[in-house]
């Protein structure tokens, strides 16, 4: 049975995918170099030393210069790979370089099975998560899959950074107990510190 509230998140995040949608090509790239620049300058990310960044789906910031710029520093790498995408698990897998993705789980690039390298969540200091909307408390609202809600408990030690575009962001978003906040938001108009 869906719960109310589970309805309700179904329609916020109808909402905020028509929102993002909405936004053109030139725009898109446009902001998405504004937001990755503030991740760049923010001081919790030039400090980091094990990153855990995420490869943008078509509608999301774009996230590659972020990937290179990380690479480049000597920071380690890591991406998600989905273990068990019925029960929303993932984990985080080390990569090396952009040229060794592959297309993977709901066709974003990820990293082919043969290679994973598998972080502990602990080790982690540093996570850029994705999202379809964001509240300016730092509540998330993702694509449903319940990935990072299970995901981010466990990485204990990290400093969590939301990119979106403005559009995607809230006075409130719908959220569960499990829900986790993030320590900062950054959008194209705004950069909000938890
Ligand atoms: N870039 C990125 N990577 C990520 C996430 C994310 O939000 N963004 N995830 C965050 O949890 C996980 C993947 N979660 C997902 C959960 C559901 C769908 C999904 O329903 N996709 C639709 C297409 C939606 C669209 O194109 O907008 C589909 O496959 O039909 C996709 C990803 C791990 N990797
Ligand atoms: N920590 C958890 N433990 C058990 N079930 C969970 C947990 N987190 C989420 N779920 C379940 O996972 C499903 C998806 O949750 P939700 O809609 O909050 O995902 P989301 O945050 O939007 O997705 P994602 O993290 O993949 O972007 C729901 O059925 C929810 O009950």
């Amino acid at each position: 049975m869906q719960t109310q509230l589970t309805k309700n998140k179904k329609t916020q995040r109808k909402f905020f995918l028509e929102q993002r949608r909405a936004l053109c090509t030139s725009d898109r790239e446009m902001y998405s170099k504004q937001i990755i620049q503030k991740v760049i300058n923010s001081a919790q990310y030039q400090k980091s030393t094990v990153c855990f960044l995420f490869a943008a789906m078509k509608d999301e910031v774009q996230t590659k210069e972020l990937i290179l710029d990380a690479l480049r520093a000597g920071k380690r790498v890591c991406l998600p790979y989905i273990t068990d995408k019925k029960n929303g698990l993932m984990e985080a897998t080390e990569i090396s370089s952009f040229d060794e993705l592959i297309v993977g789980a709901y066709g974003i690039l990820s990293v082919n099975e043969n290679n994973l390298r598998f972080v502990n969540p602990q080790d982690i200091d540093f996570i850029l998560v994705p999202g379809v909307g964001f509240d300016k408390r730092g509540y998330r609202l993702g694509m449903g899959g319940g990935f990072y809600d299970r995901y981010l408990p466990k990485a204990i030690n990290a400093y969590l950074t939301a990119v979106i575009y403005n559009c995607q962001l809230a006075d409130t978003v719908v959220i569960d107990e499990y829900d986790a906040k993030v320590d900062a938001i950054f959008t194209e108009k705004e950069s909000i510190i938890l």
